[in-house]
């Protein structure tokens, strides 16, 4: 007999690939209506900006086409992100579940530009996403949001409203600093920004909180590790040896106090406007690859060398937004959803 039981246990198979669990098994399939031959159910996903969604969903629907008496399948599908685990319960963070800090050993690989860019498209995707622009040596987030002219003032009691644009809450050294002050003051300044940035501003409910660190393995660094624990790292490199060597500094302080999510590799390859089958490794050759594997974590994307994101990061709108079909556009999109599934997989772990 055609039932929610016999629907049940017709998708006890079929399991998240990235969780390797069975989704039955995770409480994902919900809401289960069964109409004479149709059969409707909802999956919940781990997070909106799943990688393996269409996967899943054609997994399911096979699954349960199987079982005799069913004409039709539909399968709605939503996302409750779970949270990472250790976040304290203070206010500014206590509404944030997971925290992904952007980092890079080398500077001007394209870090911030990957950390706006993986921000902006987790919220097209329907997260709620912050963004800490904690690179006080060359803030350049409001830059790439378009909110250069901002300025930011704590209310009376400390607390900080963020800037917002292209659906990201965003706080930045930038909002807060006169410009024309010496680089050598905000050393100093450092610690308590970083602790101000996380608890006291006026985050609301966030699924992620992506944090834009300094290159190097510095003060930004080891103060962030102590002042939350985190969901995991990213590393942004270029296939260049001494982009690598870097990077390889960076991963082991990382790997010392959260999970390496993945390596992504930047300026992989320039293809020229009027060669579209071209690929000039102008940085060397798959160097990013080789770098994930040797230290064994994932190689999250690989990102060309293209003239429009270096514009579209000029003029305050990020490629994934100016340019969506760009192949820098769809890496980008692609490295979000990437790192949204790690996180989950750290945050069920
Ligand atoms: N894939 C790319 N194609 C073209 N230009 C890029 C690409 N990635 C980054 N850029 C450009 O390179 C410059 C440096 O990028 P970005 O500021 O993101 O690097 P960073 O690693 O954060 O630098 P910093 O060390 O200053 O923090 C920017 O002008 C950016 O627009």
């Amino acid at each position: 007999m055609l039932d929610r039981s016999t629907v049940l246990e017709v998708l006890k198979p079929v399991q998240d690939p990235e969780l390797q669990k069975s989704l039955v098994e995770l409480n994902m399939i919900r809401n289960i209506e069964v109409d004479s031959g149709l059969v409707k159910f909802t999956v919940v996903l781990t997070t909106p900006a799943c990688p393996l969604r269409e996967f899943i969903v054609d997994e399911c629907k096979q699954a349960v086409k199987t079982l005799p008496g069913v004409t039709d399948v539909e399968v709605e599908v939503t996302a409750e992100i779970p949270q990472q685990k250790g976040l304290p319960d203070r206010v500014g963070i206590d509404r944030v579940k997971n925290i992904i800090a952007i980092s890079s050993g080398k500077g001007g690989v394209g870090k911030s530009t990957v950390a706006a860019n993986v921000a902006v498209a987790l919220a097209q995707l329907g997260a709620k996403v912050g963004l800490v622009d904690a690179d006080i040596y060359g803030p350049n987030a409001p830059l790439m949001f378009g909110l250069s002219d901002v300025r930011l003032e704590a209310s009376g009691d400390g607390i900080l409203e963020p800037a917002f644009n292209h659906g990201v809450k965003l706080v930045s050294m930038a909002f807060l600093i006169d410009r024309e002050q010496p680089v050598i003051w905000r050393g100093p300044m450092l610690n308590g920004i970083i602790r101000q940035f996380l608890y006291q501003v006026a985050w609301g409910e966030l699924d992620y909180l992506i944090v834009d660190l300094p290159p190097g393995t510095g003060d930004a660094q080891l103060t962030l590790a102590q002042a939350v624990p985190m969901a995991g790292a990213v590393i942004v490199t270029t296939p260049q040896t001494v982009a690598l060597a870097d990077a390889r500094k960076g991963l082991r302080m990382f790997e010392k106090f959260t999970t390496v999510l993945g390596v992504v590799e930047n300026m992989s390859y320039f293809t020229p406007p009027d060669l579209p089958d071209r690929q000039d490794d102008i940085f060397g050759s798959d160097g990013g690859e080789k770098f994930a594997a040797e230290v064994g974590v994932p190689l999250l994307g690989r990102i060309p060398l293209e003239i429009p994101v270096r514009a579209s990061g000029d003029n305050g709108i990020p490629i994934v937004i100016a340019e969506p079909e760009s192949a820098s556009a769809k890496a980008l999109v692609s490295i979000a959803k990437s790192i949204a599934g790690k996180v989950s997989i750290v945050a069920l772990g």
